[in-house]
């Protein structure tokens, strides 16, 4: 007797979930769960908002109105924690629910938003904001845009403006404001303004040197290099010393780590006496670390 078929795919009961798939968002969240290791608390944040904009629309097919959800955001935490990429993940995932137009990401800090000059700040906001319609407009430091020691700042009028299209035109475009937690928090303290415009704020935690580790690999791979055995070892320990120096950056310390140990790598090659294997080319050895200067190394900061 031949083996009884498998049954067909059911199709989803719940419209949400299925919309969640068909929408392609699904997709994108689990691109967006391979590609950058840890951020649980981020991640699952990005979630509850595509939840709420599907469950948004279905309410609008049922002619429940909702009106406009206010999707402006604040990204906390520390330089290299990926809030830039998950910023740009965010453009695409509103982009495919239909809330963003064009989806891109415009990145800014106060320099190209507030003039020097007096009639200057208002023309330069608005053409970034011309070029971040249709999508997200992400300004990185944003509590530089308030000086509260300087009374005649340019900062506030460049503040004025952006609160007026973050109200008016906020079908059309999302404003993440970025920096550090403590400092981003005393923005908002004195700028209540700003402050009940932004409804999503998420706080990007440091990483777990064994996150960094996983990071590294995972970069490495991207740019077909790999560890050996014992690179792997040397480099968990720069991680060790690196996050204990100054000016550490957590991911983007890394991504700096690479290129230097790949530059270190292709000098040990190039004076190699014999013929290059791919596996040389492919492995970054412990040597091509150690040379760092975390280890007792060259002299230069450019060589942490
Ligand atoms: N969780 C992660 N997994 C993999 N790569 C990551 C992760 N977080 C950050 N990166 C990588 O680290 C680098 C720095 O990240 P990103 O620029 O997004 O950080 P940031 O918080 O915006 O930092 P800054 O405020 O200093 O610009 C990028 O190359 C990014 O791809």
């Amino acid at each position: 007797m031949p083996d009884a078929l498998p049954d067909p795919p059911r199709p989803c009961a719940n419209p949400v979930a299925a919309a969640l798939v068909e929408s392609g968002i699904a997709g994108l969240l689990a691109q967006l769960d391979r590609e950058l290791i840890g951020l649980a608390p981020v991640k699952s944040r990005i979630r509850d908002v595509a939840a709420l904009l599907l469950v948004d629309k279905l309410r609008a097919e049922r002619g429940y109105s909702t009106g406009a959800p206010s999707l402006h955001m604040s990204f906390t935490g520390n330089p290299g924690t990926g809030k830039t990429t998950v910023a740009m993940r965010m453009a695409e995932i509103l982009q495919r629910l239909g809330y963003l137009r064009r989806g891109h990401l415009v990145a800014v800090t106060r320099d190209d938003l507030v003039g020097q000059y007096i009639g200057h700040t208002a023309p330069k906001t608005k053409e970034i904001l011309k070029k971040a319609m249709g999508g997200v407009l992400f300004i990185d430091e944003a509590y530089y845009l308030y000086r509260p020691e300087n009374e005649r700042d340019y900062g506030q009028e460049a503040i004025e403006i952006l609160l007026q299209v973050m109200e008016n035109q906020r079908d059309d475009l999302v404003v993440i404001f970025a920096g550090y937690k403590n400092r981003m928090d005393s923005f908002f303290n004195s700028n209540p303004g700003m402050s009940s415009r932004v409804a999503h704020h998420i706080d990007f935690p440091d990483y777990q040197p064994a996150e960094l580790q996983q990071i590294a690999r995972l970069m490495l791979g991207a740019m077909q290099y790999r560890f050996d055995e014992q690179a792997e070892k040397v480099f968990a320990d720069y991680i060790t010393r690196r996050m204990a120096l100054p000016h550490f950056a957590n991911a983007r310390s890394v991504r700096n780590a690479l290129d230097r140990a790949r530059l270190r790598h292709a000098s040990r090659l190039l004076s190699a006496q014999d013929a290059i294997g791919d596996d040389a080319l492919l492995t970054i050895e412990a040597g091509d670390l150690l040379a760092s200067r975390v280890f007792g190394g060259g002299p230069e900061r450019s060589n942490l």
